[in-house]
């Protein structure tokens, strides 16, 4: 099985990085391109696999091709590769906001087209994507991107409309952890803590939050009031969060994304 990366950035670089960690597939068989020669370098240098300027070159040979390019750059991408893909060949969009009508008319209206919805999270192996295939993607091929996707963290196929809510919920959201995190160790350091033992404290506190949520069960909001002691310190901390609306900020800012993917 040959995958080719059509752009090689942030995401598709997790994505590289998951799969050879699991040795799904060899590096032998993942050819991956880039806009600039600097870029292909760096990719080869850093991942070991091949990595060109050459689209069509790595069009052709791939099994499965995943499309990594931003969105605005993919019609072009579009009018350079699509007369030469095999048949039989499945492509994988990871592009946020290009629909399956749009990805058919630019690709070919019969051409086998799974959308995905990954996260940079793939690069710990602690990815979660969201997957919709066309109608002519066939279920082995389904289980076999699933098989792939899952080999850096978790994948479940679910339907185009939700597709978009997937790249904010889980996409997009990783950036708003990461301020989290940081405004996280940003209180501890402004009490004295030592800013790198801040990440390490603050990291592994969300990290194991989302664990207990993940294996637990148990609804978030009991989770968090299993932590607020009667009287105690936490509570303290959560009246403040709710008194400046961190709960409508994030959902205001998951829905920001939505209505910014519509319009892409
Ligand atoms: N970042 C994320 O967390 C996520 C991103 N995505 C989607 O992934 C896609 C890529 O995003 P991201 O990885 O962040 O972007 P990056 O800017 O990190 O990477 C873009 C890549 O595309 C390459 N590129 C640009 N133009 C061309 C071209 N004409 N032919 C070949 N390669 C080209 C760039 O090459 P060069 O470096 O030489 O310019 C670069 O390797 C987007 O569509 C985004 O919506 C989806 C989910 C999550
Ligand atoms: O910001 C973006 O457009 C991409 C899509 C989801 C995460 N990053």
């Amino acid at each position: 099985m040959t995958l080719g990366f059509i752009g090689c950035g942030n995401m598709a670089s997790a994505i590289i990085s998951g799969i050879l960690e699991k040795e799904i597939v060899k590096k032998e068989e993942i050819f991956a391109s880039t806009k600039s020669e600097v870029s292909a370098q760096k990719i080869t240098d850093a991942l070991g696999i091949s990595c060109s300027t050459d689209n069509l070159a790595v069009a052709k040979k791939a099994d499965y091709l995943f499309l990594c390019i931003k969105p605005q750059f993919c019609g072009d991408v579009a009018e350079e590769i699509r007369d030469c893909l095999p048949d039989g060949q499945v492509l994988i969009s990871i592009i946020a906001g290009k629909n399956l009508d749009w990805l058919q008319e630019k690709f070919g209206t019969d051409k086998k087209i799974i959308r995905t919805m990954p996260n940079t999270p793939a690069l710990v192996g602690e990815g979660i994507t969201g997957v919709c295939p066309n109608q002519f993607v066939s279920p082995d091929e389904i289980r076999q991107v699933l098989t792939l996707l899952r080999s850096f963290g978790r994948a479940d196929v679910v339907t185009e409309p939700i597709l978009d809510v997937v790249g904010a919920v889980s996409g997009s959201s990783p950036a708003f952890v990461f301020l989290f995190i940081e405004a996280l160790a940003d209180g501890a350091v402004a009490e004295g803590m030592p800013r790198k033992q801040a990440y390490e404290f603050a990291s592994q506190a969300v990290l194991g939050s989302a664990k207990m949520v993940l294996e637990t069960g148990i609804h978030p909001g009991a989770l968090k009031d299993m932590v607020c002691s009667p009287a105690g310190t936490t509570i303290e901390g959560v009246n403040v969060l709710e008194k400046e609306g961190m709960r409508s900020a994030v959902m205001d800012a998951v829905r920001a994304c939505i209505a910014k993917t519509k319009k892409l």
